[in-house]
């Protein structure tokens, strides 16, 4: 799935740049503050519709700007024609997508042709973070490789959305005609998302043990309501209690994966770096099942990759991302903690200063 051609203008301090990247290992290295996380977050920015640092998008934006552009042509494999992606983003919060000539009409259409996944510093947040934010990665997953996911997950938040309107207005009554429709696409999302991990697992036991065999983590799926009863049951069973609350409680909006140590929470006994080991493998088994299923690997952006890694696990990281053939978009401030030890078979060297960002020839 490379780049073949990256055009960014109006992104945080970076000039204006233009450049073909390698269809697999891009190194960038510079300064702290030259510019390097901007390059990978303009490519996430057009690629998500989001920063994978500010929660704000406006962020992003040059403040000496007011608008950005992002622009790239990519190809899905050598068989298939080069197509322009392009993202425009105003000050004002206004933006667009265009395939080629066509507007896209939502950000998931761009997700579905160009996916991306992120290993950054704060990475371990997964482990550390919200449930919503684990049930996030998951369903990333289950998007990528289920076609028929995205529409049925939007049923189920439609229904959902209903089933809540009617408990706040305490209209038990009515429960019943919302509860047929939830209760079938809970059972649908629930299917997907277990095939999906069932793969998954088997990927990242293998990945882990090829980061770090000395750790043994345990991924546990949470359906979103107690797993010894129907869903039917448990709606009947709560049905008071969310009506007093005016949501419904249960649910697979409610699903967790849940990432455990001898049964404790991974985030509360793993050590930083141990925590990025873990995320990165859970991440790269993603890319891998992904490309199981559809033959094309993600795009990888992996930035401060020195950060929380010693130089042992950051060979084995770039060593699965090597074995994966994926392109990739390295960061780092020093070149030879990129390059130390590792020589990918394809890679090409690019140097930020000040914003400005220079590709090397190399010898
Ligand atoms: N909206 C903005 N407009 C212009 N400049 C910005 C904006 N937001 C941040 N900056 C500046 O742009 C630079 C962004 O740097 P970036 O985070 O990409 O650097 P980096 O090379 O990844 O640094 P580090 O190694 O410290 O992580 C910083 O110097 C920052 O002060």
């Amino acid at each position: 799935m490379p780049i073949r051609q990256l055009d960014i203008q109006g992104v945080r301090n970076l000039a204006p740049l233009d450049i073909t990247p390698s269809p697999l290992v891009n190194f960038i290295y510079g300064d702290n503050g030259s510019g390097k996380t901007s390059v990978l977050e303009a490519i996430h920015l057009l690629a998500a519709g989001k920063s994978f640092r500010s929660t704000q998008v406006r962020q992003v934006l040059s403040h000496e700007r007011d608008r950005c552009e992002i622009r790239l042509r990519f190809q899905r494999d050598d068989e298939t024609p080069e197509r322009e992606l392009y993202h425009l983003r105003l000050k004002n919060g206004d933006h667009l997508f265009r395939l080629d000539e066509s507007l896209l009409s939502a950000q998931s259409q761009v997700a579905a042709l160009l996916p991306v996944q992120v290993i950054e510093p704060n990475t371990f947040r997964l482990l550390s973070g919200t449930p919503e934010d684990r049930r996030q990665f998951l369903d990333w997953g289950v998007f990528h490789v289920e076609p028929a996911f995205i529409e049925e997950w939007r049923m189920f938040r439609q229904t959902l959305k209903q089933r809540n309107s009617a408990l706040k207005q305490d209209q038990g009554d009515w429960l019943d005609v919302w509860n047929s429709g939830f209760i079938e696409s809970a059972a649908r999302i629930d299917q997907f998302r277990k095939a999906y991990l069932t793969l998954l697992v088997a990927e990242f036991r293998k990945t882990l043990a090829s980061l770090d065999d000395s750790l043994d983590v345990n991924l546990n799926y949470y359906p979103g309501w107690d797993r010894e009863s129907d869903l039917a049951s448990v709606l009947e069973r709560q049905k008071d209690r969310d009506i007093q609350l005016g949501f419904t409680q249960s649910g697979p909006h409610r699903a967790e994966l849940r990432i455990t140590v001898n049964r404790v929470p991974a985030a509360e006994v793993l050590s930083r770096g141990q925590q990025k080991t873990v995320v990165s493998a859970l991440k790269l088994a993603q890319g891998i099942v992904f490309k199981q299923q559809t033959g094309t690997a993600p795009i990888y952006l992996v930035d401060d990759l020195a950060s929380e890694l010693d130089a042992r696990h950051r060979l084995a990281l770039c060593q699965v991302l090597e074995d994966l053939k994926c392109q990739v978009f390295i960061t780092s401030i020093e070149k030879n903690q990129l390059m130390d030890g590792w020589a990918p078979a394809d890679f090409k060297v690019f140097h930020v200063e000040h914003g400005q960002l220079q590709e090397e020839t190399l010898a």
